[in-house]
């Protein structure tokens, strides 16, 4: 899902500028299928685009009709102004100092003067008396405005933009915050390239499938074909990527399978992949990790070939995958849907061209261009620390070419391209598109997922490096959370989120369905709710770089998630909400959606204990001798207990004890006896987690 930050026109702000009644517009907008449902609904902007367009177009037609021309011309002149406005607003957007032409028709002036649309852009800090010249009013008035806020200002002093906002918009004004964008953020945006200068590239395929079907052996298939072909005995040097070639055409494989790899990338923001082989054992058919794959690639919308492997075997069924994909809406080709299913076997041979002609046949309907002519823009695949050759990272050029003795910058990495290496080890002196190369010649090692780019020189590079390095710092500090329950309502109508996306983790398939259901029939006409992933099991890694990747939050039934997972969500910023009851789930997303979430009491985790040993106490009952992980157990504290990340039991701690000693707390690294109030099912293996639940200040 995207979410859309951009500033969103509301249909009665639209029939202002367009003299309309809020009612004629919404007429127009349903003949042109825009539903909207009141005069308060957000507009995309392609939709206010489409709109204009429509009524500039009819007051062309309409010109021509002589008697009601000079109404027309009116109506013209105001939308050139609004289309001034447009462009005056866009090219504040752009930072650019371009004035708002005068109203051409002083009828329309006039007429406009009362509701004209003031804007005014107010950068990250200002002083008062800046703001004042801005808004031409008198300094006073706001410093006024301020002390009423609680915010004692001089003139001469500094406010942040969200109290300068505030302010303005008491005037009356519309704000746009000004867009400081630096060298650094216009290097990283790339130019557009004219339609002339593209050439095709190779497409980047990445192979996903469930444990033991046969990925890695597919991958040395793939590559094997080619080297028996072209290089007979040739041994493929892994720099995390390969390249073959077919019919003169190459394709570059990744060489790290799954969609674990595949989505960290994403969430990183490095989305390489241009077309995912789903690799299904024919003898096995579809497992959870094969669609838990699908789930990735769906919500990532690239591109699926699937590879139905290990044909030669004779408990082989490719029908039986075939029927299992259609139920998941991958319905195959040859049953009349539009998903391509190519039998192979990896171990035997058999059908890999067939393949790899498959993939070359969707990368040219997928149309993959670059401009090759042109410093090299790339994404780092892999780095590592190499004894005798330093800092060695594979790059992949997704744009233009890299050469020898380029500056570049990756991350916060900077350095100049030393040497390169293709797939095979081969010294090379340039890399075009899709190219996988092995570059030498970095300051420090990067970061898998870095963007690398090529700049002017190494100085220029180095000082961009440590720019970014302080950026780095501050964006950290100011990291911003993904979509989360407590806030979705402002999201909602801030218009920054529109579609909900959804991880469901639930201890049975039932609970999952049953959840599926309930929360996608929540979707109203704000906000969408999608279910992107829902399995069964702990919330792991994988599920929060895909909620990472998606904006989606991830809502866990009866699960707990893997100390891993917890502290990525953490540093991701990904909500996870965590359920006992169905029901309670489901009215909170309600809530959530209407902004009536009240967070009143939040858990805090005190501690881990892991059952070590069961003892049995007669009178008593089973005790866990347990062993403190982390944190400390508190005798007060109420505990969970859990099994391989489902909960099994939600109690309070009967007994805890030192020895034969009664105590009040334990901390992290002893070992404790804790016996459970009411529950005497206590295993081996048995995670048992104590927290407090502590009231969060409204
Ligand atoms: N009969 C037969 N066996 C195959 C075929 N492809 C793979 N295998 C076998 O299946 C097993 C798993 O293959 P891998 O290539 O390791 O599978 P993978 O998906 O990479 O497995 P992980 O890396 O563990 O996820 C190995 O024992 C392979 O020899 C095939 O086409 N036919």
């Amino acid at each position: 899902m995207e979410v859309n930050n951009m500033s969103k026109t509301r249909v009665y702000e639209l029939a202002k500028e367009l003299n309309l009644s809020s009612k004629d517009l919404i007429s127009k907008l349903n003949d042109l299928d825009i539903k909207v449902k009141n005069h308060m609904s957000t507009l995309e902007d392609e939709e206010v685009e489409l709109i204009m367009d429509l009524l500039s177009d009819k007051t062309q037609q309409t010109e021509e009709v002589n008697q009601q021309k000079e109404e027309e011309d009116i109506f013209e002149d105001n939308l050139e102004d609004i289309e001034e406005e447009r462009v005056y607003k866009k090219s504040f957007k752009k930072g650019g100092k371009k004035n708002k032409k005068n109203n051409k028709k002083a009828v329309l002036t006039e007429e406009k003067e009362e509701d004209e649309i003031k804007i005014i852009t107010i950068p990250e800090f200002l002083t008062v008396k800046e703001l004042a010249e801005k808004m031409k009013v008198n300094p006073t008035e706001i410093i006024k405005k301020l002390i009423a806020k609680g915010i004692m200002v001089t003139v001469n002093q500094q406010i942040d933009f969200e109290n300068a906002a505030k302010i303005a918009e008491e005037y009356g004004f519309l704000v746009d915050k000004e867009e400081v964008k630096d060298e650094l953020e216009m290097l990283l945006e790339e130019t557009p390239d004219d339609e002339k200068d593209l050439q095709p590239r190779p497409p980047i395929v990445t192979v996903m499938g469930h444990v033991d079907h046969g990925k890695t052996s597919l991958l040395d298939a793939i590559r094997n074909t080619n080297v028996t072909m072209k290089e007979m005995g040739g041994i493929t040097q892994h720099i995390g990527a390969s390249v073959v070639e077919i019919n003169d055409k190459k394709i570059v494989f990744l060489d790290t399978p799954g969609h674990e790899a595949f989505t960290a990338m994403r969430a990183r923001g490095a989305s390489i992949t241009d077309i995912v082989v789903l690799v299904v054992a024919a003898d096995d058919g579809v497992m959870p990790q094969t669609v838990e794959a699908i789930n990735h690639v769906k919500a990532a919308n690239v591109p699926m070939i699937v590879a139905i492997n290990k044909i030669d075997l004779p408990t082989a069924n490719p029908d039986r995958v075939k029927t299992e994909l259609s139920e998941l809406g991958l319905v195959p080709e040859e049953w009349g849907g539009n998903t391509i299913c190519v039998p192979v076997s990896a171990k035997k041979n058999i059908g890999i061209d067939n393949l790899l002609e498959m993939i070359l046949l969707v990368a040219e309907m997928e149309d993959l261009k670059a401009n090759p002519n042109k410093p090299a823009r790339g994404t780092i695949i892999e780095a590592k620390l190499e004894k005798g050759k330093g800092p060695v990272a594979t790059v992949i050029v997704q744009n233009g070419t890299l050469q020898i003795g380029d500056a570049i910058l990756a991350g916060t990495v900077y350095g100049k391209v030393r040497a390169m290496f293709d797939d095979k080890g081969r010294r090379i002196k340039k890399a075009g598109p899709s190219m996988p190369v092995e570059v030498l010649g970095f300051s420090e090692v990067p970061e898998a997922g870095d963007k690398l780019i090529v700049v002017e020189d190494e100085k220029k590079a180095r000082e961009l490096a440590e720019r970014r390095k302080e950026l780095q710092k501050e964006m950290e500090l100011k990291r911003k959370q993904k979509v989360s329950l407590e806030d979705l309502f402002s999201q909602i109508q801030e218009g920054s989120v529109k579609e909900l996306n959804i991880i469901i983790k639930a201890d049975v398939q039932g609970s999952v369905e049953a959840l599926k259901k309930s929360i996608e029939d929540l979707s109203n006409e704000e906000v969408r709710i999608k279910v992107i992933h829902g399995a069964v099991g702990a919330i792991t890694e994988t599920d929060v770089m895909l909620a990472s990747a998606s904006n989606a939050i991830i809502i866990g039934f009866n699960v707990r998630p893997e100390t891993n997972a917890k502290n990525l969500a953490e540093k991701e910023k990904v909500d996870i909400k965590l359920y006992r009851i169905i029901y309670e789930a489901i009215e909170d997303i309600k809530a959530a959606m209407k902004g009536l979430l009240e967070p009143k009491y939040k858990e805090v985790e005190l501690g881990r204990a892991e059952v070590r040993a069961v003892f049995r106490v007669p009178g008593v009952g089973n005790v866990a001798g347990c062993y403190v992980l982390s944190g400390k157990i508190l005798r007060n504290s109420d505990i969970r207990v859990v099994r391989d990340g489902i909960v099994v039991y939600e109690g309070k701690i009967a007994s805890l004890k030192r020895f034969k000693d009664d105590v009040r707390e334990v901390q992290q690294g002893f070992e404790c006896g804790i016996g459970i109030d009411r529950f005497n099912d206590i295993k081996e293996g048995d995670i048992i987690e104590a927290y407090q639940m502590e009231e969060i200040p409204r």
